[in-house]
């Protein structure tokens, strides 16, 4: 068997049609601040990615590249300033912070109105108890990513490798709305083989390069890579790997590549929260 590829750029574009026309209802449009600490090259990347995308949307974007070295206090003052600012539509707070910074206080500073990452415990809260405004990015995309290629979810086993705040235990949620089964399995679970090929959808969300090999897949198995290592090969320029081995597409009945799967479907996602949150502003 080869697995049917189940690419991000078509889903994404789907998304971000969506958004425009939801965009086109908004007198006032809609604007994204995004603050970014020091110059780590994948969070400039990143940031300059969503930049772009925005602009391409028709979205306002503002990038606020602060040093390193910048004091918590100014952080929470910018933060503070934008949303009072009924303007910004918007704010994400590029992750990682340096040591420096209280993550958690920072993005507990945030009006909720205004987590277009769906970070802040109000929103995290939300989101286990059914009543989802904002949803974070990377979960909501892949969600939208089965729902493209129709992939039934509901019924389904789903098997989530990874417990993160910002995929696996959110995916979780979202998963146990639409009905599936779903197990939450991570880098320290015995006999992680046996969990994972009991999946009928499984996800992958450790960020560890290939962890995911074909004796963890069933045969016919949905496999969604939500992985993004920055992998270096010996003699080779670092390239983006996803958390499953290639190998896997012989055995899969469907497989996400890496690049070009769940990544764009987080940045569609969050244009998608951005024009979301102008909504609830214009029409609270
Ligand atoms: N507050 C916050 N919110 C985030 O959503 C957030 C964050 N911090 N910190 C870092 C992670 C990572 N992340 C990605 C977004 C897009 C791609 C993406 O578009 N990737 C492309 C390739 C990009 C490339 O080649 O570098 C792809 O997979 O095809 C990947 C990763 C968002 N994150």
């Amino acid at each position: 068997m080869t697995a049917r590829a189940l690419p991000g750029a078509p889903a994404a574009e789907a998304l971000l049609a969506r958004a425009r026309e939801r965009l086109a209802a908004l007198p006032g449009g809609a604007h994204l601040h995004v603050i970014r600490l020091g110059d780590d090259p994948a969070s400039v990347s990143y940031v300059r990615l969503k930049d772009r995308k925005a602009r391409e949307v028709g979205l306002r974007s503002t990038v606020h590249a602060l040093p390193d070295a910048t004091p918590e206090a100014d952080l929470l003052a910018l933060i503070a300033r934008l949303n009072a600012d009924p303007a910004a539509s918007g704010i994400l707070v590029q992750l990682p912070l340096p040591a420096h910074v209280n993550a958690s206080r920072v993005l507990r500073a945030i009006d909720p109105d205004k987590d277009v990452d769906g970070f802040h415990p109000v929103n995290v809260g939300g989101l286990w108890s059914g009543e989802t405004r904002l949803p974070p990015c990377t979960p909501a995309g892949v969600l939208a990513l089965l729902d493209h290629y129709a992939v039934p979810v509901a019924g389904k086993r789903a098997v989530i490798v990874g417990r993160s705040n910002i995929v696996g235990k959110p995916l979780a949620a979202m998963l146990l709305a639409r009905d599936a089964t779903v197990t939450v399995a991570h880098s320290r679970t015995p006999d992680l083989s046996a969990v994972t090929r009991a999946a009928d959808i499984l996800f992958a969300a450790v960020g560890r390069a290939h962890l995911i090999t074909p004796a963890h897949v069933r045969s016919g198995a949905t496999v969604i890579d939500v992985g993004v290592n920055r992998h270096a090969v010996a003699d080779e320029p670092p390239r983006l790997v996803g958390d499953v081995h290639p190998d896997v597409r012989s055995v899969a009945g469907a497989l996400t590549p890496v690049p070009g799967g769940v990544g764009p479907m987080t940045v569609a996602q969050l244009l998608m929260n951005t024009v979301t949150a102008a909504h609830h502003h214009a029409h609270p």
